[in-house]
């Protein structure tokens, strides 16, 4: 396709709790589905690596081709961030029309790379990047996926991982994204990851971000659900399913099949599927949840503890709760 000669941009400064939410939106109309995220980064001490300051506002930028359809999507983008802001302020939109060659550097400088917990480094597949001996490097580029690293529930899982994930173990990421804490769990050693997330979007992303991490020999990754989760909806939605689980589903959960299972889910859908995580788990093996909301972490520790669940640890990152269990 020829790349169009002029662009309109879309800007809007976020609170960063929605900024993958807003980045979904933006991604969904944009060019190639492409989302410019302008983070508080702070300089770190060496070369291109930075640190995120959590508590800036972000900018969240994407391009339209100016043609004749581009008001009619302007407005759908409208309308959709007006929802956003029903729960979380927004900013105003900003727009502005751009030519092709400032468009095309807009892309690329607000993506440093970006290092988490001890080992794990983030770096956008166009940066030249010198890895340190003990690196696991994610090669990751923003999609339109939630886990881009930069969610606080996202980098409590990716700490754990670090230090949970053995060699050779069975892995299920639960809710996978962008794929993020599959492809960390493959780089550590994991030994046969699945990766299952029931948005056909995610699905296709992960995908991508598999192959291009070279992990497709260890991770597999499809669309899914674990037990009851397969009747659920999209995880926005609200679309939690019928209320007494379906047996059937449940039925169909593997049993005592993973040595570590990752779900970065809401914690509604932690209660929910309470019962097929601690199934799916291996005697001794360990279930790191996140995700969690802190006004609704004990609705998660009882349900957990109801599933038969030992809770073994337990992370705080500003009001997000990551929890580490054992059967
Ligand atoms: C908070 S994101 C986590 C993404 C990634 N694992 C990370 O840590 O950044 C939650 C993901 O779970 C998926 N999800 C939500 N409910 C689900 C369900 N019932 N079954 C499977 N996937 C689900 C969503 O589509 C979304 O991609």
């Amino acid at each position: 396709m020829e790349t169009p000669n002029a662009w309109l941009e879309i800007a809007v400064e976020v609170e960063p709790e929605v900024v993958e939410t807003v980045s979904e939106i933006l991604a969904r109309y944009g060019y190639n589905g492409g989302v410019v995220v302008e983070q508080g980064w702070v300089a770190g001490d060496e070369g291109p690596e930075f640190q995120y300051d959590p508590n800036r506002p972000v900018w969240l930028r994407t391009y339209l081709p100016l043609d004749a359809q581009v008001e009619e999507t302007r407005q759908r983008i409208e309308h959709a961030l007006w929802h956003v802001s029903q729960i979380r302020p927004l900013g105003p939109i900003q727009t502005r029309t751009l030519a092709e060659e400032d468009w095309a550097n807009a892309w690329k400088q607000f993506y440093p790379v970006l290092r988490i917990g001890a080992r794990t480094v983030i770096v956008p597949s166009w940066l030249e990047y010198q890895p340190q001996p003990d690196d696991i490097v994610l090669l990751l580029d923003p999609g339109m996926a939630f886990g881009t690293g930069l969610h606080p529930t996202t980098k409590l899982c990716l700490q754990l991982l670090e230090r949970l994930v053995q060699p050779g173990q069975q892995v299920l990421d639960l809710g996978t994204g962008s794929g993020i804490l599959a492809i960390a769990a493959a780089k550590l050693g994991a030994g046969a990851v699945l990766a299952l997330d029931n948005d056909p979007i995610a699905v296709r992303v992960a995908q991508e971000n598999v192959a291009r991490n070279q992990v497709g020999d260890r991770v597999t990754v499809a669309e899914g659900s674990l037990g009851a989760g397969q009747a659920m909806g999209h995880w926005l939605s609200g679309d939690f399913g019928p209320a007494t689980p379906d047996p059937a589903l449940s039925a169909t959960t593997p049993q005592a099949t993973f040595d570590l299972i990752a779900a970065n889910l809401i914690a509604k859908v932690l209660v929910l599927l309470a019962p097929d995580l601690a199934a799916a788990l291996k005697p001794g093996g360990y279930l790191v949840s996140s995700g969690i909301i802190d006004i609704k972490e004990a609705d998660v520790v009882a349900a957990f503890a109801g599933a038969g669940l030992r809770q073994v640890e337990r992370y705080v990152e500003g009001e997000w709760v990551a929890l580490v269990h054992t059967r």
